[in-house]
């Protein structure tokens, strides 16, 4: 539980701390907006780099050559560029909107399905996951997979998050750790194996466009004309880029929570019922994304939720370019540099009645009406990052949590577990590769009316 450790640490050292755990290497961390400001954004090009992985990630992201994980330098770039110039770009977006209500009509008919388990209620996250790896591998593959496909790719992708944190203890000596942790190690190149296995045929797949039925897993009436896969096949490294694969070899070797109140408790919803009523008419389908730009109220709620519960409490680990100084303080080269979110999301001295979800700082004359997600002027909230290495999906992302949001408000009405008004839902957090509820949200789920999704699925 190092978050709070580390917290108590900068009470006492200050805003940026050197600290030695298991690995050799000391990792910095640096606290505070203005800090994060002027490392991030101001000296943002030093500080764009990422420390050289350990060994399971090394495995895990072909020899850093991912976008998250490769070191700043011309194969970033280019990665990045084609990422945010392709499948991101604005102009893209309704390329994807059938995708979406697909995975609206997935999640409608998945919890309606589970019918409540009695009183105890629907394990949300599995909906809600489910759902999300339907639409995320759609826009990536091109095809709606099915279900036997996705769930696989969701139990890899799973078992690899819930992992990531215990991966950490082959930072010391790997040469020990790898025997003294044999089964982990293991898990670790099982991991990768499995995504191989999964991954690849799709990419060939897509490669060679197979429409004939010899690939179970996809359903070819709903091909789309564009997807990441594409831009990556497509796509050319510049020259100077290191494209440099692992060899065989190399990869063998490497192979505060509280109790609060939900968010979903009557007030919230019955707000944004009103609010979505007033914009789409009720023999209307779905919620579009047109009608998301009229919710003023429904991105208060999302951007709270960002606020109060950010899924990464750290950005990804930074590093130094070249050798500099912050503040004095002098940061190596390959060190990794880190920064919190969730401090800054919670500082008092930016937020009035930090800890409650109080969407209404994001209405009217609000102190957080108007907050610049990217922290280019300043730094009120994270929750994607600032600077060079910002999240580039944050436009993507705030559009599904807005566009899931508004239709499952508008198609149930969501209770909680335990009966009216009495309920509590614990937000103890667990520490994943995102954070995670330690008590996963059961909740009661019922109809508000025959959506489209239900009818369809009640047609033999
Ligand atoms: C609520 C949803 C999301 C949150 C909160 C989130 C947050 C973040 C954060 C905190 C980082 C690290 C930034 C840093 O190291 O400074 C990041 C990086 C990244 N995110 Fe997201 N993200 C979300 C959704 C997405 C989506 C939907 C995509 C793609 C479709 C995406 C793609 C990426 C990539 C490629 C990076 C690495 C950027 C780089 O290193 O240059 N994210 N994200």
């Amino acid at each position: 539980n190092l978050e709070p450790a580390i917290r108590e640490l900068h009470k006492q050292h200050g805003p940026i701390l050197s600290v030695t755990f298991l690995s050799p290497r000391p990792a910095i961390f640096i606290s505070g907006r203005a800090n994060t400001h002027r490392a991030l954004v101001q000296h943002g090009h030093v500080l764009a780099s990422r420390p050289p992985a350990i060994a399971p990630f090394l495995v895990l992201t072909s020899g850093q050559h991912t976008i998250s994980s490769a070191p700043y330098g011309p194969f970033w770039r280019s990665l990045r560029r084609n990422l945010t110039s392709g499948l991101l770009n604005p102009s893209r977006v309704p390329l994807y909107a059938s995708a979406r209500r697909w995975a609206i009509d997935l999640l409608t008919s998945d919890l309606m399905s589970r019918g409540n388990n009695g009183t105890a209620g629907i394990t949300v996250v599995d909906c809600l996951q489910f759902a999300m790896f339907s639409l995320l591998t759609c826009m990536c593959f091109g095809r709606r997979l099915d279900g036997h496909c996705l769930r696989e790719i969701e139990a890899v992708q799973r078992e690899l998050f819930s992992s990531y944190i215990s991966f950490q203890a082959f930072a010391f000596c790997p040469a020990i750790t790898k025997r003294l942790f044999f089964r982990r190690w293991q898990k670790v190149l099982s991991i990768r194996r499995r995504q191989e296995e999964l991954f690849l045929p799709l990419i060939k797949e897509r490669k060679n466009d197979v429409t004939s039925g010899s690939t179970a897993c996809c359903d070819h009436d709903d091909n789309l004309a564009y997807c990441y896969v594409d831009t990556l096949l497509d796509h050319k490294l510049p020259k100077d880029a290191d494209d440099r694969k692992l060899t065989d070899s190399e990869m063998s070797q490497h192979y505060s929570g509280s109790w609060q109140t939900w968010l979903g408790s009557q007030r919230f919803q019955a707000k944004l019922l009103d609010e979505i009523n007033g914009v789409v008419s009720c023999n209307k389908e779905l919620v579009t994304e047109e009608d998301l730009k009229a919710m003023p109220y429904l991105k208060a709620v999302v951007l709270e939720g960002l606020r109060r519960h950010p899924p990464a409490h750290f950005l990804l680990s930074h590093a130094a370019v070249k050798e500099t100084s912050l503040d004095g303080f002098h940061i190596p080269v390959g060190r990794s540099v880190n920064f919190s979110v969730a401090d800054i999301a919670l500082d008092e001295k930016t937020w009035t009645r930090e800890r409650e979800f109080w969407t209404d700082r994001f209405l009217n004359d609000g102190e957080g009406v108007g907050v610049d997600l990217t922290g280019s002027r300043e730094i009120k909230m994270m929750p994607f990052g600032v600077g060079r290495r910002i999240c580039p999906g944050l436009g993507l992302a705030l559009l599904h949590l807005e566009y899931f949001v508004a239709n499952m408000v508008r198609e149930f009405q969501w209770g909680m577990v335990g009966g009216d008004g009495g309920g509590v839902v614990s937000l103890t957090e667990q520490p994943e590769f995102t954070v995670t509820m330690a008590q996963p949200l059961h909740a009661l789920v019922t109809p508000r009316r025959v959506s489209p999704a239900m009818a369809r699925r009640a047609v033999p």
